[in-house]
């Protein structure tokens, strides 16, 4: 279970998102909202990369107190990337699955799956935004997470893409019993999955729908 209480995150003194009290049982939850609602703001909180006030837990493991062995459980794929230039998506995925302990079988397994090994070895200032996204979205099945988060998942990417996306996801919620919280704007729907909550992200809060 993902617990967040006491939550909030500005910028400049102007509150994005606060959540007194949240509890998201296991599950593939899908995040709806606007552009700009928070969702990315969200997301990056509970995935620890962005500072924030309060407390969030997965499992019973403190975001702060348990700063690795949370990171170890929980993954994030971003919804546009920004990665250094001068890297090669190989070296990008190879540091982050040094960090989440993934092996050389997984990286490519997942790598043929969303075909990424055929572009990997050169320069991440020479992809596309597609060719970009997959590459984010590789990195969040790294290792063993049992919580991946996927913002925007579905933009810029072929519909080839998308099937495996939803294949991904669907074996590792079943076979490995990993949750999801996915993001989407208005075009983007995930009636495919078995959507367990749905959420909407607007006027600075979380509400159920
Ligand atoms: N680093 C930052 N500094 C200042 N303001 C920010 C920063 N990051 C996000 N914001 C603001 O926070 C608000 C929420 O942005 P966020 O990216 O979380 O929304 P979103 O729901 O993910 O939108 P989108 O669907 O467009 O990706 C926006 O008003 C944005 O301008």
């Amino acid at each position: 279970m993902l617990k967040i209480q006491n939550f909030s995150k500005s910028y400049n003194n102007h509150t994005i998102i606060a959540v007194e009290n949240l509890e998201i049982p296991e599950g593939i939850h899908w995040f709806k909202g606007v552009n700009g609602s928070g969702k990315s703001t969200f997301f990056r909180s509970v995935a620890g990369i962005i500072p924030f006030e309060g407390q969030i837990s997965w499992n019973n493991l403190d975001i702060r107190k348990d700063a690795i062995a949370y990171r170890m459980q929980v993954n994030m794929s971003e919804a546009e990337p920004l990665y250094p230039d001068y890297l090669t998506g190989y070296d990008l995925i190879k540091f982050i699955a040094d960090a989440k302990k993934a092996n050389q079988n997984q990286i490519n397994l997942l790598a043929t799956r969303l075909g990424v090994d055929i572009y990997w070895k050169n320069t991440l200032g020479t992809y596309s935004s597609g060719m970009l996204k997959k590459i984010s979205l590789l990195t969040a099945f790294l290792g063993q997470p049992k919580l991946i988060m996927l913002d925007e998942p579905l933009i810029t990417i072929d519909d080839r893409s998308v099937q495996i996306v939803y294949e991904l996801v669907k074996e590792y919620a079943e076979n490995s019993g990993v949750s999801f919280l996915l993001s989407s704007h208005q075009d983007f729907r995930f009636e495919k999955l078995a959507i367990k909550n749905m959420y909407h992200v607007q006027n600075q809060a979380i509400t159920q729908l």
